[in-house]
């Protein structure tokens, strides 16, 4: 099965091609476990259109801190869509916000899943590094860099 997703408003704390590697890199996590597939499109409507914004439509973000990114549920119309709160600082690193782990969060969210209550979990409601370093998380086994 095909999900489209388009990426309509960008950081600038990265490139656009770093954000969309990374986007890639996320969607991977779950294609390579679940018979899914995820494509980038760049122009028209997408089943997940993805953005940066410092301000939020249907959940205000909050400004640096606090929340970090939100997802809809799967779904016809906004079902999926993703928004990353752009007061944040993103990043490739274990500086600032780590955008893999967030995205690969929030995707969970768009295909259906609900937080979970194992600290060790990518669906864990509050971000955690340690997520990234794959221990004890094994969807981000291999995924991870070490510091
Ligand atoms: N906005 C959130 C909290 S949040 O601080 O924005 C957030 C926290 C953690 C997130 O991903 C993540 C989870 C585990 C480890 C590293 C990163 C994504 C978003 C959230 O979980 N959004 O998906 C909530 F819980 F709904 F308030
Ligand atoms: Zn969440």
């Amino acid at each position: 099965m095909m999900f489209w997703n388009r990426i309509t408003q960008y950081t600038p704390d990265l490139t656009q091609s770093h954000v969309d590697s990374t986007i890639a890199q996320a969607f991977q996590l779950y294609s390579d476990v679940i018979p899914l597939n995820f494509k980038q499109v760049y122009s028209g409507n997408a089943d997940i259109m993805i953005l940066f914004k410092d301000h939020g439509d249907f959940y205000p973000f909050d400004g640096a801190g606090g929340v970090l990114a939100h997802a809809n549920s799967p779904g016809w119309g906004q079902g999926g869509d993703t928004h990353f709160d752009d007061d944040e600082t993103w990043t490739l690193s274990s500086r600032g916000v780590n955008l893999l782990l967030v995205a690969a969060h929030e995707f969970g969210h768009a295909l259906g899943l609900d937080h979970s209550r194992d600290r060790r979990a990518l669906m864990y409601p509050t971000y955690r590094l340690s997520t990234l370093m794959g221990t004890g998380c094994p969807m981000m086994t291999g995924v991870g860099f070490k510091p």
